[in-house]
């Protein structure tokens, strides 16, 4: 090749680097957001409470995905289910790590899967999740499920409405119990009750994962809980010894059974109850692994407590407000199902409106608004945009259940919208948002979809939801108010038993 030959191809060379160069520079500009101030971003601007539903109205003017800036550190939201698919389900190999949540990490809620970074130890904790929690598996704890959604009804029918909350979180916790240590609550006394009222507790005075000035500035929890963005230190204080409980009450109370443990590994017989913490234990039967076994039984606990149940008080509260339909679900249960036995789970596809009922309740008012932040690992562009490495990523939850583009009337209660046409509008089901994106989704979705259906059918076919009257017999409308994560105010109810 000649001399000249080489100078043109270099110079063609050259020139394509800088056209991609300047293409790349070009195309890093990162998703829309509003004004942000000098140094600080968007830390000023950003909600006190209802991050949600502001974010959402904010993505009416800047789109499905938003960037918002906060001391140096990037917030993407996604607002729109196609965003969340494209983004954390197709591209989940860079899109499933979890930022440092500093204040969960100072009170002990470590090892747990919801928090870990993606890595070897992640992979453990999801594979030990997954083997037990798996659609399939789900089908085991159903029997389980259908007698503690029994024991609820009766409850509920037998006390007073100020005892109702309580028993939707005995059902939930109940559930978990059975399914991590093989422990059934049978008493209002159970210790393991009153661990997961202390976690509730704790959740709430801890904030949203990654939201308190500890996270931004971690140098602050060596600084007194007086000193101005230290209060967390404080919590973090008040807690801790409440979250080791959690990690090592189940351990505790099952390890009386490893002698047993080793007789059935000898035997096969024994008298311990089938749970998640006694198949890993006949899986490794070494204490090397305890620290690892406790973190994936705590975060089963902590994560699939509040959510089922606060989802369940969404229902009731629906069910006071919309009491046409309640009364349709009641027909469709007694025409199907007839009035001498409760509804199983052999009968949910004769049910579609129960089971628009259950879209519409996780639908209406999500679990968790704004899921669990997800930490992209390297660099990407998604459609122009430049999402930076390290930005913390948000599916906006809330804001998908009120997409307009998806769901008509997205305010409205009206389980009718999933019915397909000409019956309803045929809307997408919403359990494919609820439970979150990726490979973070939720690793307990199929064990709490079967709890909430087993109790809404089962509290529907015997039980009149309705107000409960104040002391001069006045009916008692209840308000829809809610925090950013779970149900804020109590609810009052009546459960009168149904003699339709
Ligand atoms: C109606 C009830 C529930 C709802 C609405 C719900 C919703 C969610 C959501 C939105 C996430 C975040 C997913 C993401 O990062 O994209 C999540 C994560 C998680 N959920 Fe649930 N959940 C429920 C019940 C449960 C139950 C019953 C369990 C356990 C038995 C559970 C265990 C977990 C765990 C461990 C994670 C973290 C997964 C990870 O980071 O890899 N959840 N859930």
């Amino acid at each position: 090749m000649s001399l000249a030959l080489h100078c043109f191809v270099a110079f063609i060379g050259g020139l394509c680097f800088l056209v991609i160069l300047c293409k790349k520079q070009r195309s890093a500009i990162l998703p829309p957001g509003p004004p942000g101030d000098p140094l600080v971003g968007h830390l000023l601007r950003m909600p006190a409470t209802d991050s949600a539903l502001i974010f959402h109205e904010w993505s009416k003017t800047y789109g499905e995905v938003m960037h918002l800036e906060v001391l140096g550190r990037t917030m993407i939201i996604l607002d729109s289910y196609r965003a969340a698919v494209d983004i954390l389900d197709k591209r989940g190999s860079i899109y499933s790590d979890r930022p440092k949540f500093i204040v969960y990490e100072l009170v002990g809620w470590k090892p747990a899967l919801a928090f870990l970074q993606y890595g070897k130890q992640y992979n453990k904790h999801r594979q030990m999740h997954q083997s037990y929690l798996s659609r399939h598996k789900a089908e085991d704890f159903k029997s389980m499920q259908t007698q503690e959604a029994r024991t609820l009804v009766r409850n509920l029918i037998e006390s007073t409405p100020d005892k109702y909350e309580k028993f939707l979180s005995r059902f939930a916790t109940g559930i978990i119990t059975q399914i991590v240590a093989g422990h059934r609550i049978t008493s209002n006394d159970d210790p393991y009750l009153r661990l997961s009222d202390m976690i509730a507790q704790a959740i709430t005075e801890m904030g949203p994962p990654g939201g308190s000035p500890l996270d931004f500035f971690p140098i602050l929890q060596h600084f007194p809980p007086w000193f101005p963005g230290a209060h967390h230190v404080g919590v973090v204080r008040a807690w801790r010894s409440t979250m080791q409980e959690l990690y090592d009450y189940p351990l505790r109370a099952i390890s009386t059974l490893r002698p047993q443990l080793i007789f059935i590994l000898w035997q096969k017989v024994g008298e311990a109850l089938p749970s998640f913490i006694l198949a890993q234990l006949e899986q490794t039967a070494q204490s090397e692994d305890d620290e690892d076994l406790k973190g994936a039984a705590a975060a089963m606990f902590a994560a699939g407590e509040s959510t089922t149940w606060g989802t369940l008080a969404v229902f009731v509260l629906a069910m006071i407000l919309h009491p046409e339909c309640q009364a349709k679900a009641q027909k469709e249960i007694d025409s199907v199902v007839g009035d001498l036995r409760l509804p199983d789970f052999k009968d949910r596809g004769n049910l579609p409106f129960v089971e628009c009922i259950l879209q519409e309740t996780l639908r209406w008012n999500p679990a968790l608004p704004l899921g669990v932040p997800h930490r992209v690992m390297e660099d990407d562009v998604y459609r122009g945009m430049f999402i930076p490495k390290g930005s913390l990523v948000f599916a906006n939850i809330r804001g998908m259940s009120l997409d307009e583009a998806v769901y008509s009337d997205p305010k409205s209660f009206f389980p009718e919208r999933f019915l397909p046409k000409p019956a309803g509008k045929g809307e997408p089901h919403f359990s494919n948002v609820a439970f979150g994106f990726g490979r973070r989704i939720c690793s307990g979705q199929y064990v709490a979809d079967n709890s909430v259906w087993i109790a809404i059918s089962s509290i529907l076919a015997s039980s009149n939801i309705s107000n409960a009257l104040d002391e001069n017999g006045h009916v008692i409308v209840p308000e829809s108010k809610f925090t950013d994560g779970l149900v804020k105010q109590v609810i009052s109810i009546a459960v009168t038993p149904n003699h339709n």
